[in-house]
């Protein structure tokens, strides 16, 4: 179970930092290397894998670019599954190397969402009996779907003027972090306003993501989070985006309803919801709820007055 304290930064923060994770140095390292690797290709190599305009993985812009009109200071990389395709096409002879990281990476990072997600679910006192779609038959967690987002943040000779990833909250159960050891990442609190997330060396950050939001019926909301940019450092983030088995429709946990707590969200399965956010943005997760409360706001999001820079 997460300790309260944890159970808390959920509530209060919708991210925290953990330490002794089981992820090596080493791997955390090889990654670091595979991002800077790729993203220091030429960039008429990189356009070689560009992501097409309706395609989901590959090099590019952040997909939340176009609701904005400025463009974000940073460079994209997404990877769903297996990175050969793309892989093959940035290093036509040499691409193994890359591939072994990205495909250890994303085994390791499968077990530690998932062990991740029971914890969190632990402190709201739900156990794998209450959530029969994330279970197998031999009680092992069900493999979840995933996509890695390498980001690149160059150095940006005027940082008050530009901005690396600009608000959202991600689409996910929950997303884990690894940046390097350069400040960027914040997180929006209501009364705080924005905070950065210090980087502390092996740490990673846990994000919660929209579905834990639903399936929490808003116990644990989402956060909000940015990525800054810096005047004189290169920063690079590699963010895995964990979500339920393809098909699974995610709702309120029963166990988590009753007449004085009403389901907050209709069930949406990840795919229908990634796309409610390609089409409303930060208005995706008002758009599946079933109540609308009455302090007149949707969601918490909805009205922040999120900008670029
Ligand atoms: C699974 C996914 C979540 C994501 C959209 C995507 O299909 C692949 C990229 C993900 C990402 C990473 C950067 C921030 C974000 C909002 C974006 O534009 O692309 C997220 C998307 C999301 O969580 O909605
Ligand atoms: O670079 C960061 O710290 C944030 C990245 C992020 O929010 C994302 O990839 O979804
Ligand atoms: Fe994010």
């Amino acid at each position: 179970m997460l300790h309260p304290p944890e159970g808390h930064a959920c509530k209060k923060w919708g991210a925290f930092q953990i330490i002794n994770h089981s992820i090596s140095e080493k791997l955390l390292q090889d990654i670091e290397v595979a991002g800077k690797t790729l993203f220091s290709l030429p960039m008429q190599q990189k356009l070689k894998a560009a992501r097409s305009p309706d395609g989901v993985t590959g090099y590019g812009a952040a997909r939340i670019s176009s609701f904005f009109s400025k463009l974000m200071w940073s460079e994209g990389f997404t990877i769903v599954g297996s990175p050969i395709e793309h892989a093959r096409q940035l290093w036509p002879k040499d691409y193994n190397k890359f591939c072994e990281v990205i495909e250890e990476y994303e085994k390791e990072m499968e077990k530690l969402a998932g062990r991740l997600m029971w914890l969190i679910l632990g402190s709201l006192g739900i156990t794998k009996d209450d959530v029969k779609w994330a279970v197998g038959p031999k009680g092992e967690t069900k493999e979840g779907c995933a996509a890695l987002q390498l980001n690149s943040y160059p150095a940006c000779p005027d940082p008050g003027r530009a901005m690396g990833l600009a608000a959202h909250t991600d689409s996910t159960i929950l997303t884990i972090l690894h940046q390097n050891n350069t400040s960027g990442l914040q997180v929006y609190q209501e009364g705080n306003g924005w905070v950065t997330v210090p980087p502390i060396p092996g740490a990673l950050v846990v994000n919660i993501g929209d579905l834990l939001h639903i399936l929490s019926n808003g116990s644990y909301p989402s956060v909000l989070h940015r990525a800054v940019v810096n005047r004189t450092r290169y920063r690079l983030s590699v963010a895995y985006l964990y979500g339920p088995p393809s098909g699974v429709r995610v709702s309120p946990l029963s166990k988590l309803v009753d007449h004085r707590h009403p389901p907050l969200y209709r069930a949406v399965t990840w795919s229908e919801y990634l796309g409610t956010k390609a089409k409303y943005f930060d208005k995706a997760l008002s758009s599946v709820r079933l109540c609308v409360p009455l302090n007149g706001f949707t969601d918490a999001k909805d009205h922040k007055g999120v900008q670029v820079g």
